[in-house]
């Protein structure tokens, strides 16, 4: 075995105070990457070819989660004394107003930004987004009618367990974003209640080829068992016009995400627009409720989700203003090399952007598909009391490309030469949730 060169780690972008050496940000399973980590002094070593032209998608799924592991293993929730919170990584704010405008350098200037993010922690955020306020506010609206209005029966009849694509309902104990979790206890059941919705020609209504889309299976979408299951008009009349608009629009911004990102990599601007026609776009409305303070008695947090990657492109995530989510910033010397994990910033008006697993293995690893959890925490009031966490809402849009599509490598210009198998985004995303129940 000898040293792998990652070539296209050499082009990142200067290293930030808290950065660490390239390779100890390759967040790409070893066994993809057709390289694996040495784990006592963290060197890449290279496997032979035929290892990578093997691996299935099983494989890559069980590879996935040993990272997954190996990377959780140390972290720290706060910073190690004398070491200020500011001189830790946090999540940058892009503002993409010009991103909209008809200028090319422009565009590429915020192009850029958004480079030095996805190789870098990950995560941005981003303003003036074109989200309008009536679209968050009545989704989110909608979003707590569905958990609060309707009855146990009533969302039972849309379980996931009725479907064959995960769209529907779900509870605490029903999936398990962590594979690794899905064994708790009464007391770590995850404490989120979700929906989940995914691409259907009439939420697309300007797309040609809306009605060419096909489910994560490869095949159209038919009912019952392999479609959305909306709840009862008579129940919750508002509910699905919300999800529509919310959709048309945050559809439109990831198309128009995309079309920066190809600039972010140096490619056409147009280079994903064929591959966005009728693209995977799954939705997931998320609520976490509020924890007493005897329910976080003795704990330092309780588990609304657990600590994963996701799977597909990017994530375009809205939320209330409550805190909960957190992103595991890799080992750094402020860190006594440990992973840290560092709550979101919260900033009204915003959408938190992060690259996604497919995306990451697509760009050979150059842009970092970041770990993240959501947890409640026990806080004091301004009295010194303690207090318990408040609910939280949020609307994860996870972004893919056109499920049928066939996947061919990105120019090696823009991302080296290509080191994992082609897949379709459809078969891999659906292995990656089957892995959660
Ligand atoms: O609820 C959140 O803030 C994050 C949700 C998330 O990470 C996910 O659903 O993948
Ligand atoms: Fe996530």
């Amino acid at each position: 075995m000898e040293s792998a060169s990652l070539d296209f780690l050499a082009r990142r972008t200067p290293k930030q105070a808290y950065q660490i050496p390239d390779t100890d940000c390759l967040v790409v399973p070893e066994s993809i990457l057709n390289v694996r980590k040495d784990t006592t002094n963290w060197k890449t070593v290279t496997m032979p070819h035929s290892t990578v032209d093997t691996l299935s998608i099983l494989d890559e799924v069980k590879a996935n989660q040993e990272t997954l592991r190996s990377r959780l293993a140390g972290a720290i929730s706060e910073p190690p004394p004398g070491v200020a919170e500011s001189a830790l990584p946090s999540v940058p704010l892009i503002d993409l107003s010009k991103s909209f405008s008809n200028d090319l350098p422009a565009r590429q200037e915020i192009a850029s930004q958004i480079r030095e993010a996805c190789t870098t922690s990950g995560f941005f955020q981003i303003s003036n987004h074109q989200i309008t306020e009536t679209a968050i506010n009545d989704i989110l609206k909608q979003a707590e009618h569905f958990f609060h209005d309707l009855t146990p029966t009533q969302k039972d009849a849309l379980h996931i367990r009725h479907n064959k694509l995960f769209r529907g309902y779900e509870a605490g104990a029903d999936t398990y974003v962590n594979p690794d979790d899905n064994n708790p206890t009464e007391t770590e059941i995850e404490t989120k209640e979700g929906y989940n919705f995914g691409y259907e020609p009439s939420l697309d209504p300007t797309s040609p080829t809306a009605t060419s889309y096909v489910e994560l299976d490869g095949q159209p979408p038919s009912p019952p068992s392999r479609c959305n299951v909306w709840p009862d008009p008579s129940l919750l009349p508002a509910f699905k016009p919300a999800i529509a608009t919310y959709y048309a629009q945050i559809l439109s911004l990831a198309r128009h995400l995309f079309r920066l990102f190809a600039l972010s990599l140096n490619l056409e601007e147009s280079y994903f627009d064929a591959l966005t026609t009728h693209p995977g776009g799954i939705g997931r409305l998320l609520y976490y409720p509020p924890q007493s303070p005897t329910q976080l008695a003795h704990k330092t947090h309780k588990l609304g989700l657990g600590a994963h990657t996701d799977y597909e492109c990017f994530t375009l995530l809205l939320s209330t203003s409550h805190p909960g989510l957190e992103i595991l910033f890799p080992p750094s010397e402020l860190t006594n090399n440990k992973p840290i994990w560092r709550p979101c910033p919260i900033r009204p008006g915003t959408l938190t952007v992060n690259v996604a697993d497919f995306l990451m293995r697509w760009t050979n690893g150059l842009y970092k598909s970041t770990i993240h959890r959501v947890v409640s925490r026990p806080c004091r009031n301004e009295r010194g009391e303690m207090v318990g966490s408040e609910a939280r809402y949020s609307v994860p849009f996870f972004f893919s490309i056109n499920y049928d599509a066939d996947v061919e490598p990105l120019p090696e210009g823009a991302v080296g030469v290509s080191r994992v198998k082609n897949l379709r985004a459809g078969e891999y995303v659906l292995e990656r949730l089957r892995a959660t129940v």
